[in-house]
């Protein structure tokens, strides 16, 4: 950029150039390529600068401001990018599409010609550096169509592409599934998750979708894929075009579309999620989630997918029992699990490979990744097909992972072992290969020979023993002698020209050296053309097979997956789960994995329990001390569903259990961090959606709610609460409380049985047993946990006064729960409203107030107010 200001009505060709790249970028951040440098400019400088902690400088003038500046280097650009995209922002890549020469030839104007080659965002990433191995990366794209949800998703670092249509009640929990790293949007539409990116409506438009997908697959019709409806094209082609945009006309590698059934599996909200920790921490990142403590996985895909699994478990009896064979087989014969993870093991990542190939990303790096990936994956196959009494799941995959074999042996003879992630320097083809190739490596290589014997050869005639022939990129090959040994080749009969004067050193050319150089030179030329003929020949019969690479990819995740768990569950003596049809959950010796874990680094032991659950005692209520185990004894039981139904073995004896349809988790407000909302909306929000979507296939698990308000509200609200999920939504629930009063229910709900974490006072001190006992807890030991937790003993003093008083009380009125007895039933009370707010709406529906006189109106609120109170009585 020039840095002569310009009239504030004329800014210069380059700014020209620049902010008409900038408006075609729009709200991504524009990264300018000038020489070495990725340049920003202007408020997109402002920002990169504070995100990456970059000096922030200027640069000329625009409209008679300082321009702002900053600028990362182009060789170290990914690392910047990387930070960029974590930040949340987008980036548009302006590269030179032409080289300084070219410009010139073109004559008038010297501006080398820019152009946006690509647009980065989190969800278009295929680069190694930029993408975690161990996590998928999902862009997801939300479609609308005759008032039906349509959502399309795909990972374009491995081309898995799905569509749905959802029910936008599902629509977060389909979103927190994938954990999406972005997500898009039609401008005008009427879903809008937060973070979501607006693109042309235009891009939306189903029939459009339908013809994009069609040209994308070389189909005339999409019923092969399973048939669309027109939300999910709608998706689907916002997706496709969005994907077009990024890759400005060129389009990543995607599978064919798998049409996700929205019953396939269980649904698991955001909140759910979140509190059961799945996949992420509360605290954020993977540590001390429940797929850290299980994932013995030894690939990135096979990581990947046992993400993916935890985050979706089936809902399907058949196909969790399919998953669970092939497990319960590798866990059975720990001789072939350790076989097959050994050499699952030192397998390249083969689907992320593919992705950067066919993205235009892919080096020569990537096809020997196809090479080997492909080489071993046939070899395993030959090994596995010879095990005894295979499980259908295995029979399945086998055959995906042969069938490569031409293409492997063409790599083989192709490419060298360990070829370069980067085409640039040559030396990945193999020699053998092309004889045209070998030779003018030969040429090559004879210069080479040759400029060495020069130097012998120099050293000798001039007598200076120190001298070299060098080579660097501005003067290529030359001869170097110290300073204070120069003067005899600066002679001009020497046969030396002086080239460059340095401290220190001085360099020559010669005649016979810049006719080796040239030798060398144009050789290298050629064998690096030729080679990238090669590259260019070779990636595209792999891609030829993209399809079939993909599939291995996959079955080599699936068979990972299924070997990690076997191995998890013999390290940690877990049992296979017995699904059956009938909604129960009978789970004998359950533990918490990640609690467990937690436990054992400090030595002590983890307290097993029971929990027994069916249509006749479908609630639990569980009361007991802080501290005592409660939210643990909760959670176990909702992870061990997840793992059954993920198709794995889980930390328990034994394990019965009905398929669960929907699974939620809820802790009370306090637990929770405020999220914008006050806590204990939050809490009432998320209940709210329990009752509303519960059925009696479902899982529920109730941590504490009620208690982020005053006490009596809290005891009301559980209380209802209580009583609506055991008459209405009928599902097994768990529900941990401290309002001892609750226990009271007991006698109230025929399928609710109480139950309560045991304590001991043990010498003044609190013991906690950890243990699950029948009954409610015989006190709440609050005082116990105070003193445990380092109170002063003044404070306890004063508590344990306090509560004497209050006990009192409680015994002379009956407690806060007294008289709750007389209370009707939930099932009579929750219908008594509906009517009285129907009659006086109708009555309200059939007045004309612009056709009433003040009198006429003056006695039609009369009838209403009488109205309203017999209503009310
Ligand atoms: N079954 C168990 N065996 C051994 N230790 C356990 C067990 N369950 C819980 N613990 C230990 O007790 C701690 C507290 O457990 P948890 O949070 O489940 O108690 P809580 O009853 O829900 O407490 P609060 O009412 O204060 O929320 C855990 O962090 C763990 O260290």
């Amino acid at each position: 950029m020039s840095t002569k200001p310009a009239p504030a009505s004329q800014p210069t060709p380059m700014m020209v150039q620049y902010l008409g790249l900038k408006a075609e970028a729009m709200d991504c951040l524009l990264f300018y390529r000038m020489g070495d440098f990725f340049e920003l400019f202007f408020d997109d400088a402002k920002i990169a600068a504070a995100v990456l902690d970059i000096a922030l400088t200027a640069r000329g003038e625009h409209e008679g401001r300082p321009i702002p500046m900053c600028g990362v280097p182009f060789h170290a650009a990914d690392a910047y990018l990387a930070r960029l995209i974590k930040g949340g922002h987008r980036v548009a890549i302006a590269e030179q599409i032409e080289s300084p020469a070219d410009a010139k030839a073109r004559g008038g104007k010297t501006l080398v010609g820019r152009a946006i080659v690509r647009v980065v965002t989190a969800g278009t990433l295929t680069e190694e550096t930029l993408l975690d191995s161990r996590s998928a990366n999902w862009l997801v794209a939300l479609g609308e169509a005759g008032g039906t949800l349509g959502m399309a998703a795909a990972d374009i670092s491995t081309g898995r592409f799905e569509v749905a249509e959802i029910d936008p009640q599902s629509l977060g929990a389909e979103l927190a599934r994938l954990g999406a790293a972005e997500i898009i949007v039609a401008e005008n539409a009427v879903h809008w998750p937060e973070e979501a990116v607006p693109r042309p409506p235009g891009d939306f438009d189903s029939a459009r979708g339908e013809e994009r997908l069609k040209t994308l697959f070389g189909v005339a019709t999409l019923d092969g894929f399973g048939g669309f409806g027109r939300a999910e094209l709608a998706a689907a082609g916002g997706l496709v075009a969005y994907l077009d945009h990024a890759g400005k006309g060129s389009l990543p590698f995607l599978q064919a579309p798998v049409r996700r059934r929205a019953d396939g599996h269980m649904m698991i909200d955001a909140a759910t999620r979140e509190s059961l920790e799945l996949t992420q921490a509360s605290g954020g990142g993977r540590a001390g989630s429940l797929l850290d403590t299980i994932d013995r996985t030894v690939t990135g895909a096979g990581a990947r997918l046992l993400a993916a699994d935890l985050g979706a478990p089936l809902a399907d009896k058949g196909a969790v029992d399919t998953r669970l064979d092939l497990v319960d087989f590798w866990f059975k014969d720990s001789g072939a699990r350790d076989a097959l993870r050994a050499a699952l093991k030192a397998l390249p990542d083969i689907g992320r490979a593919l992705g950067r190939l066919v993205a235009g990303r892919g080096g020569p790096r990537d096809l020997g990744q196809l090479r080997d990936g492909l080489g071993e994956a046939r070899m395993l196959r030959e090994r596995l097909g010879h095990l005894p009494d295979p499980p259908t799941l295995l029979g399945g995959l086998l055959p995906a992972l042969d069938g490569h074999g031409a293409l492997v042996d063409h790599l083989s003879r192709a490419l060298v072992p360990a070829p370069p992630i980067d085409a640039a320097q040559g030396g990945y083809i193999a020699e053998g290969y092309d004889a045209a190739l070998d030779e003018l490596r030969g040429v090559g290589g004879d210069g080479r020979r040759a400029i060495a014997a020069l130097e012998a050869q120099y050293r000798t005639r001039t007598g200076i023993t120190t001298l070299k022939i060098r080579h660097n990129g501005v003067l290529g090959y030359h001869v170097e002698v110290p300073a204070k040994a120069a003067d005899s080749l600066m002679a001009p009969e020497s046969g030396f020209t002086h080239r460059q004067t340095l401290a220190g050193v001085v360099r020559f050319n010669s005649p016979e050296l810049h006719e080796q150089a040239v030798r060398v030179g144009q050789a290298g030329a050629h064998a690096q053309a030729a080679e990238a003929a090669h590259l260019e020949e070779l990636t595209g019969l792999a891609l030829a097979r993209r399809d079939e690479i993909a599939r291995t990819a996959d079955a080599l995740a699936r068979l990972d997956v299924s070997g990690a768990l076997a191995e998890r569950a013999a390290e940690g003596g877990w049992a296979r789960p017995k699904l059956v049809d009938h909604p129960c959950l009978e789970i004998e010796g359950g533990r918490h994995p990640v609690v467990e874990s937690a436990v054992a680094r400090t030595g002590e032991r983890f307290v097993a329990n029971d929990c027994r659950l069916s249509e006749t005692e479908r609630v639990w209520l569980v009361t007991g001390p802080n501290m005592g185990g409660k939210s643990t004894f909760l959670r176990q039981n909702a992870l061990i569903v997840v793992l059954a139904q993920a198709g794995g073995f889980v930390p328990a004896t034994s394990a019965t259990l009905g398929l669960v349809d929907r699974l939620f988790s809820r802790v009370g407000a306090s637990d929770n961090l405020a999220r914008g909302r006050s806590t204990f909306m939050v809490e009432m929000v998320e209940t709210a959606a329990i009752l509303a979507q519960a059925t009696p296939r479902s899982f529920v698990i109730l941590d504490e709610v009620g208690r982020g308000t005053s006490t009596y509200d809290g005891l009301a609200i559980a209380w209802a609460v209580v009583e609506a999920v055991h008459e209405m939504n009928r599902c097994r629930c768990l529900f941990a409380t401290h309002y001892h009063e609750l226990t009271r229910l007991a006698e109230r709900l025929d399928a609710l049985t109480l139950h309560h974490v045991r304590a001991r006072e043990w010498k003044g001190d609190l013991v906690l047993l950890h243990e699950l006992g029948r009954g409610p807890a015989d006190r709440s030991y609050g005082l116990a946990v105070a003193k445990l937790a380092g109170l002063p003993p003044a404070v306890l003093a004063r508590a344990s006064g306090v509560l004497k008083k209050l006990e009192a009380g409680r015994a002379q009125t009956g407690g806060l729960a007294a008289g709750l007895d007389d209370l009707p039933l939930f099932a009579a009370m929750a219908a008594a409203p509906a009517v009285e707010k129907d009659a006086l709406r109708d009555a309200l529906a059939t007045i004309d107030a612009d056709a009433l006189s003040p009198r006429d109106a003056l006695e039609a609120l009369y009838r209403l107010k009488r109205l309203a109170e017999e209503g009310g009585e």
